[in-house]
């Protein structure tokens, strides 16, 4: 059965921001209580703002919670205990905070990987373990799990980054298997180059190589990747493999696009000439 979004709960981390605020924007558009999980207190509440504007009635809450979600366990642990406290128990966790750095593996920093581990995969596990318990006493809910197509595919300059987000697979794996029984559905998504603050950092340091190869592919919208992430989380039909699919066909998609506009400003080319 899908998730019934009016009046869920949903904490969104990484949510003051890029692909996290319009998922946050998505499931409040559909009647959710949001909460919002980041460090900086101004994003977050810049981003609660933005995300009000969207209220279909006037019970909709956002609330706002700064924590680091890759530091301490315990931290992360409060964290939910508040959220629950105030807007009821999560229904849905989508984990977005995470982090790009790209460079050869010997110019970047040992501490790179340690700290990309940090964010994007245990950053991943500890709102996770801190929400799973209470899902599978109610029986009810969803993990969203944010992975990469650098999560499927490593590719040059990813080093650092794209273990960080192949580990996420395997905790998403894993965890659907134990959790099955409990009516627990876990999606991980695979998202292309997307636009927004997080990409335009990440793209001021990327090797040559690697800015090749993404432009081998189009930006998406993350107004687009949002929709189809809260999509494949509500409607969980053949579970992983579906938003691996969509993903790619998404951007094949495109490149057909692409090849026929060309091809069309070409003859016209062909004609005038
Ligand atoms: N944009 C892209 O091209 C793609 C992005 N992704 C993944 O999607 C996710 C979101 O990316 P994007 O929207 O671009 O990123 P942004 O940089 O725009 O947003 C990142 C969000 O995560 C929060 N965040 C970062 N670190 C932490 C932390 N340690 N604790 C709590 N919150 C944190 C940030 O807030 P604050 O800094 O205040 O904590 C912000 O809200 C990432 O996991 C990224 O790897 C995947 C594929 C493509
Ligand atoms: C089976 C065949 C699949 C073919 C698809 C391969 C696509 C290659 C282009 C990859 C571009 C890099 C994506 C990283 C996005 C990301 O995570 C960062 N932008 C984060 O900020």
């Amino acid at each position: 059965k899908p998730l019934a979004l009016p009046g869920a709960h949903v904490v969104v981390t990484g949510g003051s921001s890029g692909i996290g605020k319009c998922i946050a924007i998505e499931c409040y558009k559909q009647g959710a209580f949001i909460t919002l999980v980041a460090r900086n207190e101004d994003k977050l509440l810049q981003a609660k703002k933005e995300i009000e504007k969207h209220s279909i009635n006037d019970k909709q809450v956002v609330l706002c919670i700064s924590v680091d979600v890759s530091q301490d366990y315990n931290q992360v642990e409060n964290v939910i205990k508040q959220a629950q406290e105030k807007l009821g128990p999560v229904d849905m966790l989508v984990n977005c905070a995470g982090m790009a750095v790209s460079g050869k593996f010997e110019d970047l920093e040992v501490s790179t990987f340690e700290r990309l581990m940090s964010i994007n995969y245990l950053g991943s596990v500890y709102p996770s373990r801190a929400v799973i318990t209470t899902m599978k006493e109610r029986r009810v809910g969803r993990i969203v799990f944010v992975s990469s197509q650098a999560g499927q595919l490593g590719l040059f300059g990813f080093t650092a980054y794209s273990a960080s987000k192949f580990a996420i697979r395997g905790l998403a794996e894993a965890l659907q298997m134990e959790v099955k029984p409990y009516n627990i559905y876990i999606t991980v998504a695979y998202p292309p180059d997307t636009d927004t603050p997080g990409f335009a950092e990440e793209n001021r340091t990327k090797p040559l190589e690697t800015r090749l190869i993404s432009e081998t592919t189009s930006v998406c919208k993350p107004e687009q990747v949002a929709k189809q992430i809260v999509k494949d989380a509500i409607v969980v039909t053949m579970g992983l493999f579906r938003t691996i699919a969509l993903f790619y066909l998404g951007s094949f998609d495109s490149i057909v696009r692409r090849c026929m506009m060309q091809r069309e400003k070409s003859e016209i080319a062909n004609k005038t000439a």
